[in-house]
């Protein structure tokens, strides 16, 4: 059983037996390990076996405890405290023959502690920081613990089979140990990088950097922006392309004069393919929203939207704007003589004469049946006159041949209005309306404004 407990006093325990569904339960609690499918067994080569033995295995045991305390190690340092609460607790010769811990975890404040009870360290119940309760009973549950005697190997075993790709390096940046998941995340066997300094894995010009960091924290005990925190990194693999990851870098505490650190990597690109394909799905699904689908001209939602866009710009600017419906003349003598899909096609013709006609900055939507809206910003309704009046001729001069070799010509009308800039869209789009009834009413094929 091992506690994590947090400098707010919350502790988490895997519980007795670590069952598997316990162990999910705290995994939701932990960053990026998940159980293993199977465990994996295989001699370790040297360097790992360096990194296995004696008080190097305690570094993967704090390794194992940070990801989600999936595992239980008895010879491992049973509590650990940082150096300046073990400096003002009054527990703290206890403590410290237990373990020692560096500087990072005390600047972080974190306490890790193993046994079955709950122990609280609540940073605001003591003017040390902390107040530690039962702790007569942490020192009853190390010994539990220590008699326990599981093998220290469990953790390894636990990290061998993660699904999530973790490593080891020390305070020189080489690579002391790696999971199976790393070495298919990178393409390198285990033999071409254990010992090797991580430069290589990392994308250009980080290598130095995280030189820097780690010499930084280790000798001054500067935290950098990236230990303890999940960020989002590169990898460069074997074959030199780069990986992106999600990467949670951990202290893993000094064994030996020696200062080890611990990372987890997830594999981003099936996530990142994901959200890829997501947001190409949503931008589709967005589009057609907003295009009506026999012109593929925006609809009336595009059409206020962009009033609405248009129409703020126009009140900053002061600058103005033109409205305008356009209505088919008669079209319904075109279904009712051709038929519906004939009207279709001569829908689609007037709206690209329309389209055709409009300058660059203006916007045509078919806003009904046979009812297209404009805007035209930054035009003042006398130039609005000229452009609708260039669209009105085009399609007039516009003509559909049906299948049995009929002509079909078609007409607008057209209604202006000006949208001055502290006037509401709705009325100059009323105006409109207005002025395309009057047109209507004038016998058709016209403009007015
Ligand atoms: N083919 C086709 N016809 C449509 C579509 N939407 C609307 N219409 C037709 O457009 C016609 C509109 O007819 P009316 O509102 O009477 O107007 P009009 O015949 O154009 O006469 P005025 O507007 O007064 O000149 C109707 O016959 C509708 O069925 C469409 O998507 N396709």
């Amino acid at each position: 059983m091992l506690w994590r407990v947090k400098p707010n006093g919350l502790a988490y325990a895997a519980p007795n037996g670590l069952s598997p569904s316990a162990s999910k339960r705290l995994c939701r609690n932990a960053w990026a390990l998940r159980l293993p499918s199977l465990p994996v067994r295989r001699p370790p080569n040297s360097s790992e076996a360096r990194m296995r033995t004696s008080s190097s295995r305690r570094a993967l045991s704090t390794f194992g405890a940070s990801a989600s305390a999936a595992a239980v190690d008895g010879s491992a340092g049973a509590i650990r405290a940082s150096s300046s609460l073990l400096a003002t607790t009054k527990y703290a010769p206890h403590i410290a023959s237990s373990t020692a811990n560096s500087a990072a975890t005390a600047s972080k404040r974190e306490v890790f502690i193993s046994g079955p009870e709950m122990v609280t360290i609540n940073p605001e119940h003591s003017k040390c920081n902390v107040s530690v309760r039962q702790y007569s009973s942490i020192m009853g549950i190390e010994k539990q613990i220590m008699n326990k005697d599981l093998p220290s190997t469990l953790f390894g075993r636990v990290l061998d089979g993660s699904l999530d790709a973790a490593l080891i390096i020390d305070q020189d940046s080489r690579i002391g140990y790696l999971n199976a998941a790393m070495l298919a995340l990178s393409g390198y066997t285990r033999d071409e990088l254990i010992g090797q300094p991580l430069d290589g894995l990392l994308p250009d010009g980080m290598a130095s950097q995280h030189r820097r960091y780690v010499h930084d924290y280790v000798s001054t005990g500067a935290i950098s922006a990236v230990l303890g925190h999940v960020r989002e990194f590169e990898l460069r693999e074997r074959g030199g392309a780069m990986i992106p990851i999600e990467l949670k870098a951990l202290d893993l505490g000094v064994e030996d004069s020696v200062q080890y650190f611990g990372a987890f990597l997830v594999d981003l690109r099936q996530r990142r393919a994901e959200q890829e394909k997501t947001a190409a799905l949503l931008a589709q699904l967005e589009q057609e929203a907003m295009t009506d689908p026999l012109t593929a001209l925006p609809n009336r939602r595009a059409y206020d939207a962009e009033l609405a866009r248009v129409a703020a710009r126009s009140r900053r600017n002061k600058s103005p704007i033109s409205v305008g419906v356009a209505d088919i003349d008669h079209f319904k003598n075109v279904n009712d003589t051709y038929g519906h899909p004939v009207g279709d096609v001569v829908l689609c013709e007037v709206s690209k004469a329309i389209e055709r006609a409009a300058r660059g900055t203006d916007f045509v939507a078919r806003t009904g049946g046979e009812e297209f809206g404009m805007l035209l910003p930054d035009t003042a309704i006398e130039m609005a006159g000229v452009v609708a009046e260039r669209m009105r001729k085009a399609v007039e001069e516009t003509s559909v041949t049906t299948p049995d070799g009929a002509c079909i010509r078609v007409t607008i009308s057209i209604g202006l209005a000006p949208l001055a800039p502290d006037a509401a869209p709705d009325a100059a789009l009323a105006s409109a309306d207005a002025a395309l009834y009057q047109a209507k009413n004038q016998g058709r094929n016209r403009v007015v404004s």
